[in-house]
This record gives C-alpha cells, sequence and structure tokens, in this order.
C-alpha cells in the first residue's frame, strides 16, 4: 500500500492467507474476484510473503520467459524447505543453478525416445482400468475422478518407482493411500501457522521426515527403499561384471544421469557458490528420492484431474462427445493405439486443451520469485517479492476469449495457435520451467480416453453435480465426477 499498489487488506499477521487456504472456496478463484476488484496487477501479503498477483499476458510473458533471469525461484511455503539448501530439494522446489541441474538430467526421461518407451506401460495400464470399467459400469454411476486417480497412480508408479505388477483398485495398494492423503482434506491451520512463522514450518518439515506415521514420511521412505534396492542391486551386478541394460523406470534414468551440459550463467553460480554446496555431475541417493517423489506427487493428481474435467465437460456436451468419438472410430477403429498415430487425434487435442482452459486445475505453480529488482511493463517488483498468476481469470478473459469466453468450445483451437495466445494460455505455465511432465500428461489422457470412447458413451446420472462444486487450496478439483458409462452397443 505504501508503493501504491492496491489490494485486499488482510489481517495483522496473517494477511489474506485464512481467505486463501478455505478447503470449500478455492484460493485460485478468489483470485480473480480480487482482480476484477483491484484490477490486472494488484497485491497482498500473506503470512510473511508479499506476493503481486498478475492477469496481464504481456507481463506474464515478460516474467516467465524475457525475464526468466529475473523470476527463476517459485513461490514455496515453508513445509516445502529451503530451496538453495535443503538435501532433498527437487525439480519443483529448487531454483538457480540447482534446478538447472535438476531440469538437464530430468528431461532426458521425458523426451520422445522415453515416451515412446513409456507409451507401452500407458497402455497396458489402460486395458487394465477398462477390464475394471467393465465390472464397475454395470452397477451404476462411477465417481470417475476416484477411478483416474487408481490408473494415473498405476502409470506413475509403474514408470517412475518401478511397481512391477498391477495394483488397481486393490485394497493393498499402499501407495495410492498414502498418496491420497497427502492431497486430500483442508490443510488450513497447518499452512497458515507454517507461513506466518516460517520457523514452525522448517520444524515441522524436518519432524515429517522423522516421524514414519505422517504421509509425506511414508511415501519418502517408500520410494526411498527402492531406490536403495535399486541400488545395491546394479552395484552386485556391477561387480560381477554385468553392465547396466536398458533403464527400465526414471530410478533407473537418475542413477544413470549424468549433466555434463549444464550452463552455469552468472546468477546460478553466484547463488550457488554462497552456499557453498559441493556439486557432482551425478544425483546423490536424496536427490533421486527426491526426483522420484516430485513425479509421483506431480504426476498422479494433476493428469486424474484433467481426464475428470474432459468427461464432466462431454458429459455435459453431447454433440461434442460425439465428434471426438467419431474421430476416435475413424482413426483407431481397429487399429491399436500407437505413439506415432497419437498425433492424429487433432480434436481430441483441442478438447484436452480447451478443458484446461478453462479448468487450470494446477495454476497454484504459476507462481516466481523475483530474485533481483527489475520492473516489468513499469511496474516495480523488489526482490523477494512473490508474483502469482492469476490463471482462471487469464483463460477465461472474454477480452481475449470473445464473448464466448466462458463456453466449451474446443473448434476455438481448430484455428488458433497456442503462441497467439502468449502470456494468456498458461495451464502447464510457461518458458524454462514450464511442466515438465506436459507430453506424458496429455499421452496419458488421449490413450484412455480412446479407449473409453470405443466402447462407451459418457451420460449424466442422478449423482452428476451440474455445475461442479469445485473445492482444494493447492489445486482444483471437482468434489466428485459422477457419471454414467453405456456402453456403445446398447
Ligand atoms: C494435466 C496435467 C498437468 C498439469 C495441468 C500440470 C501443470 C503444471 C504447472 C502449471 C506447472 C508450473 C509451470 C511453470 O511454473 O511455468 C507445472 C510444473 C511441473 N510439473 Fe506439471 N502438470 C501436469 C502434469 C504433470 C506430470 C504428469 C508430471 C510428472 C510426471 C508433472 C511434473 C511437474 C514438475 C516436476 C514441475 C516443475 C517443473 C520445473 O519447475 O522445472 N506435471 N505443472
Amino acid at each position: 500500500m505504501r508503493r501504491g499498489v492496491k489490494g485486499p487488506r488482510g489481517k495483522p499477521f496473517v494477511g489474506v492467507l485464512n481467505v486463501l487456504l478455505d478447503h470449500e472456496k478455492p484460493g485460485l478463484l478468489k483470485l480473480g474476484e480480487w482482480t476484477e476488484e483491484y484490477g490486472k496487477v494488484y497485491g497482498y501479503t500473506d503470512g510473511n510473503q508479499r506476493t503481486l498477483v498478475v492477469s496481464d499476458p504481456s507481463m506474464v510473458h515478460e516474467i516467465f520467459v524475457k525475464q526468466f533471469d529475473n523470476f527463476y525461484g517459485r513461490k514455496l511455503n515453508p513445509i516445502q524447505g529451503n530451496p538453495d539448501q535443503d538435501e532433498r530439494v527437487h525439480l519443483l522446489s529448487a531454483q538457480g543453478f540447482r534446478w538447472k541441474r535438476l531440469r538437464t538430467i530430468s528431461s532426458v526421461s521425458f523426451s520422445n525416445g522415453s515416451l515412446r518407451k513409456i507409451m507401452s506401460t500407458v497402455e497396458d495400464s489402460a486395458l487394465d482400468f477398462m477390464k475394471h470399467m467393465e465390472e464397475k459400469s454395470a452397477n451404476g454411476e462411477i465417481d470417475m475422478l476416484d477411478a483416474y486417480q487408481e490408473y494415473t497412480m498405476d502409470v506413475i508408479a509403474r514408470v517412475a518407482i518401478g511397481q512391477r505388477d498391477n495394483k488397481m483398485f486393490s485394497d493393498q495398494n499402499e501407495l495410492l493411500k498414502i498418496v491420497r492423503q497427502i492431497f486430500g482434506g483442508s490443510r488450513k491451520y497447518l499452512m497458515l501457522i507454517c507461513q506466518v512463522f516460517p520457523v514452525v514450518g522448517h520444524a515441522i518439515r524436518s519432524l515429517t521426515f522423522k516421524y514414519p506415521k505422517i504421509a509425506p514420511f511414508k511415501l519418502y521412505l517408500m520410494i526411498k527403499k527402492a531406490v536403495m534396492e535399486r541400488k545395491e542391486q546394479r552395484d552386485r551386478e556391477l561387480e560381477n561384471g554385468v553392465e547396466p541394460g536398458e533403464p527400465q523406470d526414471f530410478i533407473d534414468m537418475f542413477l544413470d544421469a549424468k549433466s555434463d551440459d549444464v550452463d552455469f550463467s552468472k546468477e546460478a553460480r553466484e547463488d550457488f557458490s554462497k552456499r557453498n554446496m559441493k556439486i557432482t555431475k551425478e544425483l546423490s541417493a536424496d536427490e533421486v528420492v527426491g526426483q522420484c517423489f516430485v513425479f509421483v506427487i506431480g504426476g498422479f493428481d494433476t493428469t486424474a484431474l484433467a481426464l475428470s474435467y474432459v468427461t464432466y465437460l462431454l458429459t455435459v456436451n453431447p454433440e461434442v462427445q460425439k465428434k471426438v468419438r467419431e474421430e476416435v472410430d475413424a482413426e483407431f477403429g481397429d487399429s491399436e493405439i500407437e505413439f506415432e498415430k497419437l498425433g492424429r487425434l487433432k480434436y481430441m487435442d483441442c478438447v484436452i486443451k480447451e478443458a484446461l482452459r478453462l479448468y487450470p486445475l494446477a495454476s497454484i505453480s504459476n507462481s516466481r520469485k523475483c530474485m533481483h529488482t527489475t520492473t516489468v511493463n513499469g511496474v516495480e517488483i523488489e526482490a523477494g517479492v512473490y508474483v502469482q498468476m492469476d490463471t482462471w481469470t487469464l483463460q477465461r478473459d472474454p477480452a481475449i476469449w470473445g464473448d464466448d469466453a466462458m463456453d466449451f468450445k474446443p473448434e476455438r483451437w481448430e484455428s488458433a495457435k497456442q503462441s497467439e495466445y502468449k502470456g494468456a494460455y498458461i495451464p502447464f505455465g510457461l518458458g524454462p520451467r514450464q511442466c515438465i511432465g506436459m507430453r506424458l500428461a496429455v499421452m496419458e489422457q488421449k490413450v484412455l480416453l480412446t479407449h473409453i470412447l470405443k466402447k462407451y458413451s459418457f451420460e449424466t446420472g442422478p449423482s452428476t453435480s451440474i455445475p461442479l462444486k469445485l473445492v482444494g487450496s493447492a489445486t482444483t478439483s471437482p468434489e466428485n465426477v459422477f457419471v454414467q458409462l453405456k456402453p456403445r452397443n446398447q
């Protein structure tokens, strides 16, 4: 306010945190209400953090892309640890040189070649999912959000941490239970205390990693066990003269990783050398665990939510569903779903893009930390200030998308190019820190939707909630997505 930045006035110490952390009314939607009141750039305090909220596409582009060197950190809460010092830092939380190194190493896992290999696992999980749907669809409505979580967990557990057998819809799936605990429910008071008193956040973080009953720790331990077992197995094989074969999952890829081509940019070198950290080209065991941890977390809920929103939108827009089904029949009527052919599903691509425009489920990650004081489009931003993009407003703004901005209209993507909306369409972020799992997420969606639409149509049932009730604070999630799967030949 002293600097003439408008914004909602919060409570002492807490700022507007209590409003943002309301599980029943997602904070990411509240940002839009404030944008209407205060304009395209406004500010607030949340705990001890100062945050600027931006919904001007050219500013977004400037921050994410052109001035990346001034905005290479992300907005974190104290439980996520200190990005410069924490040993368990991972891609989502790291910044500066540590981020660059992890990003370079991890990118291999999402290259075209890797995705082609991953495709057979995705297809296998999709086929298994379909077997379960046969039984479940006969029993009435299905909460597809719940069901999709089974699928996305199966894929990511197999791809990232070497889960061998299929655990979908099984009571024995410990991993899914733990990850659901991490995502489920409101963490309002815990987050509030940690953000107002960061020291408590740091203490909770170290306790979390020492007290084996807490869900994130259980997950961390499970992944650590898998990594250590693999490391020992590989060491034994090497002793016996067996060279490592083709990597089976991300654990193998990260254990093999070298990051020779990391670019030591000026500011990254400064940030890192200040901390006097030891840098090796290979990842430490802690780092491998950290990477697998973030991929399990990042790859699970997001993709299940994206599939759920597509399902809801196809259910309430039967004419779009018909069109996408016709495309599926034309491209994959009798043939197998192959990686190379997924690109032919052009209309499905538009459907997926449009669903993510209307429901940008993970937009909380669209944030940056200002590392060096700078000016963006005439607005001075001080080092240490966080910038949160108001993705919901950007992606639904009639001034950008037209009068039909609120309509589900996949056709808009048939003629439009994503680059036309630079800074305004950011469901996966933008610039060097754009979502690394984007292509995997789209592939998973296309494979499963193709299988489902070949066999069933989505129809509303008595429990389908129209419109969706959205909840959550980290992601924006529908409370449920009940639909009926009606066999097509009936
Ligand atoms: C539809 C599904 C998904 C959506 C909507 C989504 C969305 C996002 C967004 C908005 C960001 C922030 C980008 C930025 O700051 O510019 C992000 C980052 C990230 N996502 Fe995703 N994501 C999805 C799927 C996945 C999957 C499947 C994985 C991994 C298997 C993943 C892993 C990550 C990681 C590691 C980052 C941090 C990247 C970095 O900072 O370098 N995401 N995602």
